[in-house]
């Protein structure tokens, strides 16, 4: 694989950056006051104002010309018809095939990936429904009144995330939670209000082999089983979703009461699969194809948009741009919205767990700064905490502002609806944050000669904003596939494998290996490092075990 830090179009680029990065946003405003309106891209529903960034469109030529430079085109041709682009763990890398219409075409390993995709579609929605209606009842026949979801990472971020989203779409009655810690509180703090008569637990994991997963699905199964006295009642209340039915069946769940999906969905691309079965027992069939529908629209914009209109590549270009032209290290996810409150935990899983890689696809070293860290709260809670920091402090931080034109439900206060003020503070942040205010300008308001360096906002401080006109099913589908878009661009830029996740193993191993230490009736020996042993002495100390 060619560095792409040596291709003519990254030096370009360098050269640009060397003649841009003094230049204010005022600046180019007053130059190209044009830019407001021409720098602006549709997809589906979403709209992206990239106005507010430190580039020209200069900058969006040759940050183009890097993308085709590095194959970007043919990487998304591979990607959606089913080559094995998942390097290191030999695999295709087809969650844009969970979202075709039933009509579409695609053959993975000789098989209708479509039909298969639908089948289980199906089989949730009639399962869906079924609880829904109260067909499905309890062990006792009882109808069920709550989902747990028992799942971590992929296999909990994602519907939890989506739940929250759309919640106000559920009317069947039936609410759901979400278990993912092995933390004993997590599994106690959510059972300790239900009624195990009307609770239907999900077990949730790709693998079937997760620890944390697996520790939690017994630990319910123990309460059900010892509130029901009967072990009999595990039929009623438990299903898996899986790629694994032999270790479902280990488990004691009849795999007919099995979701599945495939090995060509990675954990963090899977809440639009059998993943996503609790969001579709709260928000019905209908909606949840709906959101199916919204991927779709994105994951066509993705595939056929020329890059320079095409929403995820400016997106990820400008994340390139930032990073390794301007070394910024972090982005900052902004959804004026309380119910994407879950949308920055989940972008951390899907870009961090994708793109936090030190070695490309070909195993050799990369060759520039990868993998942004993202992170972010919902506005306005968000600019009473960390704003401050993004507007004086001497990090550039670029944000993504995501902000709807219409509430699902408003409140009117003071004269006013409370949305409106809600969606006044985004583009004040964004205004303040690109253009500042100035020395002479705070001067000007008589302001003491000694405050005016602390009231100075330097502004030149880059956003998106990313408008929609509406939280529904289809348009948070729009957004995920936007993230998961960006993260592949950004990936294909930097050379790296974004669908594995080595890092994470050897923590999970050494996590096995050390659990016996804490709990040996004798001080255990073997340990790995001295700062670790003696952490454990003093933990087995506390816990009042021999040392
Ligand atoms: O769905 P599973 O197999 O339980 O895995 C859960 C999560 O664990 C990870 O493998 C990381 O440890 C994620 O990639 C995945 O989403």
């Amino acid at each position: 694989m060619a560095d792409i830090t040596e291709t003519s179009e990254w030096t370009a680029l360098a050269d640009h950056h060397a003649a841009l990065a003094g230049r204010h946003l005022r600046e180019l405003f007053a130059e190209d006051p044009g830019r407001a309106e021409r720098m602006t891209a549709t997809a589906g529903d979403l709209l992206l104002d990239y106005s507010k960034h430190r580039a020209t469109g200069d900058t969006l030529r040759l940050l183009v010309a890097l993308a085709e430079r590095a194959g970007l085109r043919e990487r998304i041709d591979a990607m959606f018809s089913g080559e094995r682009i998942n390097v290191s763990e030999d695999r295709a890398v087809l969650h844009t095939a969970l979202r075709l219409p039933r009509d579409a075409e695609l053959r993975v390993g000789g098989r209708d990936a479509v039909a298969d995709v639908h089948a289980v579609l199906d089989r949730m929605a009639g399962f869906s429904d079924r609880v829904r209606s109260g067909e499905w009842t309890g062990f006792t026949g009882k109808p069920i009144r709550t989902v747990v979801n028992i799942g971590i990472g992929g296999s909990d971020l994602g519907p939890a995330m989506a739940y929250e989203a759309l919640r106000d779409h559920a009317r069947a009655g039936i609410t759901c939670r979400f278990v993912s810690n092995i933390d004993p509180a997590d599994i106690t703090g959510t059972l300790a209000d239900l009624d195990p008569e009307q609770t239907l637990f999900i077990v949730a994991s790709k693998t079937f082999g997760t620890l944390e997963t697996l520790t939690n699905a017994r630990a319910a199964r123990a309460w059900l089983v010892g509130r029901l006295g009967d072990e009999k009642a595990v039929a009623r209340h438990f299903v898996a979703v899986s790629t694994n039915a032999e270790r479902v069946a280990a488990f004691g769940i009849d795999t007919d009461n099995m979701f599945g999906f495939w090995d060509w969905v990675g954990g963090r691309y899977s809440m639009d699969s059998a993943i996503g079965l609790s969001l579709m027992i709260a928000i019905g069939d209908g909606a949840f194809r709906e959101m199916l529908a919204g991927f779709h629209t994105v994951d066509e914009h993705f595939r056929t948009a020329p890059f320079e209109a095409n929403l995820p590549v400016l997106m990820a270009l400008l994340g390139v741009w930032y990073t390794d032209f301007f070394g910024a290290q972090t982005r900052a996810v902004l959804p004026y919205s309380q119910r994407l409150s879950r949308f920055p935990a989940y972008l951390q899983q899907l870009t961090m767990e994708s793109n936090g890689k030190s070695v490309r696809a070909d195993g050799a070293p990369v060759v520039a700064q990868t993998g942004e860290i993202f992170w972010g709260e919902p506005g306005t809670n968000g600019q009473h905490a960390f704003y401050q920091l993004l507007h004086q402090g001497t990090r550039l931080v670029p944000a993504d502002f995501i902000g709807f034109a219409e509430p699902f439900e408003d409140v009117q206060a003071d004269g006013g609806g409370m949305h409106d003020l809600l969606v006044a503070n985004l583009l004040a942040q964004t205004s303040a944050l690109a253009f500042g205010k100035t020395a002479e300008e705070i001067a000007a308001e008589g302001t003491p000669a000694e405050l005016v360096p602390h009231k100075v906002m330097p502004g030149n401080r880059p956003t998106s904003t990313i408008l929609v006109p509406k939280l529904t099913p289809s348009t948070l589908g729009q957004l995920v596939a936007l993230y998961e878009h960006v993260v592949f661009v950004e990936g294909t830029i930097w050379g790296i494998d974004s669908f594995d996740q080595w890092g994470v193993e050897l923590g999970k191993v050494m996590a096995q290996d050390l659990a016996p230490a804490l709990t040996s009736a004798e001080p255990p020996t073997g340990l790995p490092d001295p700062s670790t042993a003696a952490l454990v002495r003093t933990y087995r100390r506390l816990r009042g075990r021999a040392v």
